[in-house]
């Protein structure tokens, strides 16, 4: 049956290719006998075809961003109606050991639904070469026309499809996909001048109650994410795109990427890594963007950094170094200047521009250990909505940390230590650092909390040792 459905196809294609021949008639031929032959191909192709073919390419129309009607037909015939076919293919999935079966190219199934049979067919890419010419495209194609599934069904069945079969398959996709989420960590890549996006599952270990931090603080934080991803129709109400910009700062090691997966784990959203300087202008910025699912987490990290590699290769490497030294504000560049670069203004029309308002439920995060060397508009409240300031470890975050490494509440050590910590600047992951056990015997809490003494009485000695003495600085005052 499925052969005589590709037949029909078949003549359907035939009769359309006698059309288009026929359109490029040459003139001499009679206006009118080209208008009725015309006429008549549309009308003997519905006459003779009874089916009726609906396509579902990889890639939506504009070629910018995947088409998730593809993915969701993916899904539902992976669960629906595999075994039938005799052409499969194996992959591992993203969850250990779970083995994904999908169909293979040219393959086909039949479904039925309210005894109605849907025929379907997976087509493989194809050249868009014919006759030596590739066939004319938008800006950013490839010459390949993308996979897409084909759907054939008896005509009578046009508004069962439309109305119930092709939105049940749509329904049953977001089911399973809700069931069986993983989440993913994301990160862009370029390969022929066009960025794309590569995953691999994302499981972070940190999660809030282990996040060493100033308690109010972390609760506030855990509370405005929680707001937010349950604020939709807050957004709606006020016009706002649904989307909050956090900036992290602090010095390295105080938990900025730490405080990132703790984010990820809460929400339970993706997370996109993403690296500009591998991005070639704010073309492929904007495409990025278009191409990242709701419910994720967009992630530029050491931002300053950034900036100051974008502009040494803009004005040369010594400028930039120059810059780094002397300027705390490190502009990305003016754009007029700058066709075909990633701008600073690229970069906030993607954060808060017109098309950010393309996706919802997305958060940006901008981590930097510089923050005075940001430009202002970057990171002005309403862009990045919260500031949160990551700072050196204290007495409190100190029994946070000892309480997840050591599983210690308390101990006669802890007033020296708090009392060391309040002295001198030590980042969580330093005292993480001295926490953990050392070599294959598991460390005692006595030795670890010893170690931890002696490290920070260290510590101390070599900042006394380095600050200038009293008498200098008191002269320097007076002068
Ligand atoms: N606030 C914290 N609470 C718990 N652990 C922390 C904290 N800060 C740092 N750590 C520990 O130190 C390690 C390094 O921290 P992290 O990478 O989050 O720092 P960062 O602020 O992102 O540093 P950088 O600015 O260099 O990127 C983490 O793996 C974690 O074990
Ligand atoms: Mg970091």
């Amino acid at each position: 049956m499925a052969l005589s459905v590709d037949k029909w196809v078949g003549f359907g294609s035939a009769m359309a290719g006698f059309g288009l021949l026929w359109s490029r008639m040459p003139e001499h031929v009679h206006d009118e006998a080209r208008y009725i032959i015309s006429s008549l191909v549309p009308m003997l192709m519905s006459y003779f075809n009874p089916y009726q073919q609906i396509s579902i390419s990889e890639l939506d129309a504009e070629r910018f961003r995947r088409n998730e009607m593809f993915d969701a037909v993916s899904i539902y015939l992976r669960s629906t109606c595999l075994d039938v076919a005799s052409k499969l293919k194996a992959e591992l999935g993203n969850k250990k050991d779970d083995l994904l079966i999908s169909l293979d190219d040219n393959q086909g199934v039949v479904d039925n639904f309210d005894g109605a049979r849907m025929w379907w067919r997976l087509c493989p890419k194809s050249s868009k070469k014919r006759g030596g010419t590739i066939i004319s495209l938008l800006p950013g194609d490839s010459d390949e026309q993308p996979r897409c599934y084909r759907l054939v069904f008896h005509k009578r069945h046009r508004k069962l499809v439309l109305d119930s079969y092709l939105p049940s398959v749509i329904r049953q996709w977001r089911e399973l996909i809700a069931k069986n989420r993983q989440r993913l960590l994301f990160t862009n890549y370029s390969r022929e001048g066009k960025s794309h996006w590569i995953n691999v599952p994302y499981n972070p270990p940190a999660t809030f109650d282990m996040l060493a931090m100033d308690h109010s603080k972390k609760d506030e934080v855990m509370e405005d994410l929680k707001a937010f991803s349950k604020a939709k129709e807050y957004h709606s109400k006020v016009g706002k795109a649904w989307k909050r910009g956090y900036l992290l700062h602090g010095p390295p090691g105080t938990g900025k990427s730490t405080m990132i997966g703790a984010m990820a784990n809460l929400l339970d959203y993706d997370v996109y890594d993403l690296d500009l300087t591998s991005i070639k202008d704010n073309a492929e910025l904007r495409k990025l963007f278009l191409d990242t699912r709701d419910k994720s987490i967009i992630v530029i990290e050491e931002i300053d950094a950034i900036e100051v590699e974008l502009t040494a290769k803009r004005h040369g490497k010594e400028a930039a170094e120059e810059n780094s030294d002397k300027h705390l504000v490190i502009k990305l560049s003016d754009n007029n200047k700058d066709n075909g670069k990633v701008t600073l203004s690229g970069l906030l029309s993607f954060v808060d521009g017109l098309w950010s308002a393309c996706g919802s439920e997305r958060i940006f995060v901008f981590t930097t250990n510089h923050v005075d060397r940001l430009d202002p508009t970057l990171i002005r409240r309403g862009r990045m909505d919260r500031h949160i300031e990551m700072s050196y470890c204290r007495f409190e975050a100190f029994k946070m940390l000892a309480k997840s490494y050591l599983d210690i509440t308390n101990h006669s050590l802890f007033g020296e230590i708090g009392q060391l910590l309040d002295e001198i600047d030590t980042t969580p992951a330093d005292l993480a650092d001295n926490l953990m056990p050392r070599g294959k015997r598991r460390r005692e809490a006595d030795d670890c909390l010893a170690g931890l003494v002696e490290t920070l009485e260290k510590n101390k000695a070599k900042m006394k040792s380095a600050a200038p003495p009293m008498d200098s600085m008191e002269e320097a005052k007076e002068e």
